[in-house]
C-alpha cells in the first residue's frame, strides 16, 4: 500500500475521513467497487470479485470504522453477503437491508448470526414475511414507502433513533443512486480495480443531469493504491 498508512485499518481510516454529525440521520459513507471503466458487475450480476483481497480487506475495515453496514435486497438476494469483518481485526457493525418487501431468503447468510441484522421494510410486507424474517432472528422496521421501494429519510432516521450515528452503504447501484439523488451521502470511496469487463452493470445510474457542470461536485480526494487497485475517495457535501 501507498502513502504513509501500511495497514488496512489505517488506509480505511484515510479515506472515510472524521465523521459529521447530523440532526435525523446518521453520517452516510458509500463504498464500493468497480473495475476501471465503472462496472460493479457483469452483465447478469457476477461480482466475485471485483477487487483484489487487500482492498477487500480496506473494505472491511471500512465496516468495522462504521457503526452500520447497508445494502439494498437485490445485493443480499444477488451476492448472499455476509457484510462482517472477517478480513481484518475489530467488531462487525450492525447489517442493515432495505427491503421493502422482505424478499431477503430465509437461507441468506445476512441473516445468519453474529453480527445482528435488521431489515428496513414498509407496510408491502406480507405477514407471512415478517413471520420468516422475524423466526431467522433478525429484527424488522417498518416505515413508509416510496416511489423507489422505502423512504430512506425515514430509513436512516430510524437507524438514528436506535443510536447508528454512521453507515456504510455498499450497494447495490439503485440505492447508492438513490442516496446521491437525494443528497443523503457524505462520502464516497471507491475502489477502482485493474480490469476493463465493457457492458455490464454501472454502478451509479441516472441522477437526471444533462449537463456535465450540473453533475455532483466532489471535494479533497484521498488516495491510496493497493497492489493495482486504486482507491479513491471525497466528500459529497460540504
Ligand atoms: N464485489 C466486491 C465487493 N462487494 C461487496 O461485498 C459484499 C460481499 O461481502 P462479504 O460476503 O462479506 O464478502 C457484496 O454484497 C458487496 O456489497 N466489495 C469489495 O470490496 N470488492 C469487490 O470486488
Amino acid at each position: 500500500m501507498t502513502g504513509t498508512a501500511t495497514t488496512a485499518e489505517s488506509v480505511a481510516a484515510e479515506l472515510v475521513g472524521p465523521f459529521r454529525a447530523h440532526r435525523g440521520r446518521p453520517h452516510v459513507v458509500l463504498k464500493y467497487a468497480q473495475t476501471l471503466d465503472g462496472r460493479i458487475a457483469a452483465v447478469g450480476g457476477d461480482s466475485k470479485w471485483i477487487s483484489c483481497e487487500p482492498e477487500r480487506a480496506v473494505s472491511h475495515a471500512v465496516r468495522a470504522r462504521c457503526d452500520a453496514v447497508v445494502v439494498g435486497s437485490g445485493t443480499a438476494v444477488r451476492d448472499d453477503p455476509r457484510l462482517d469483518v472477517r478480513l481484518v481485526p475489530g467488531e462487525s457493525p450492525l447489517r442493515v437491508v432495505i427491503d421493502s418487501t422482505l424478499r431477503t431468503p430465509t437461507g441468506a447468510q445476512v441473516l445468519s448470526g453474529p453480527p445482528d441484522t435488521v431489515l428496513i421494510t414498509t407496510a408491502r410486507a406480507s405477514a407471512a414475511d415478517r413471520e420468516r424474517i422475524s423466526r431467522a432472528g433478525a429484527g424488522i422496521r417498518e416505515v413508509p414507502a416510496a416511489p423507489g421501494g422505502v423512504d430512506l429519510p425515514a430509513a436512516l432516521a430510524v437507524l438514528h433513533a436506535e443510536g447508528i450515528r454512521s453507515v456504510m452503504v455498499e450497494g447495490g447501484a439503485r440505492l447508492l443512486t438513490a442516496l446521491l439523488a437525494a443528497e443523503l451521502a457524505d462520502r464516497i470511496v471507491v475502489g477502482i480495480a485493474p480490469r476493463i469487463i465493457g457492458t455490464g452493470v454501472e454502478a451509479i445510474g441516472d441522477l437526471g443531469v444533462h449537463r456535465v457542470a450540473d453533475g455532483i461536485a466532489l471535494r479533497r480526494a484521498c488516495l491510496h493504491s493497493v497492489e493495482d487497485d486504486v482507491l479513491v475517495a471525497y466528500d459529497v457535501l460540504g
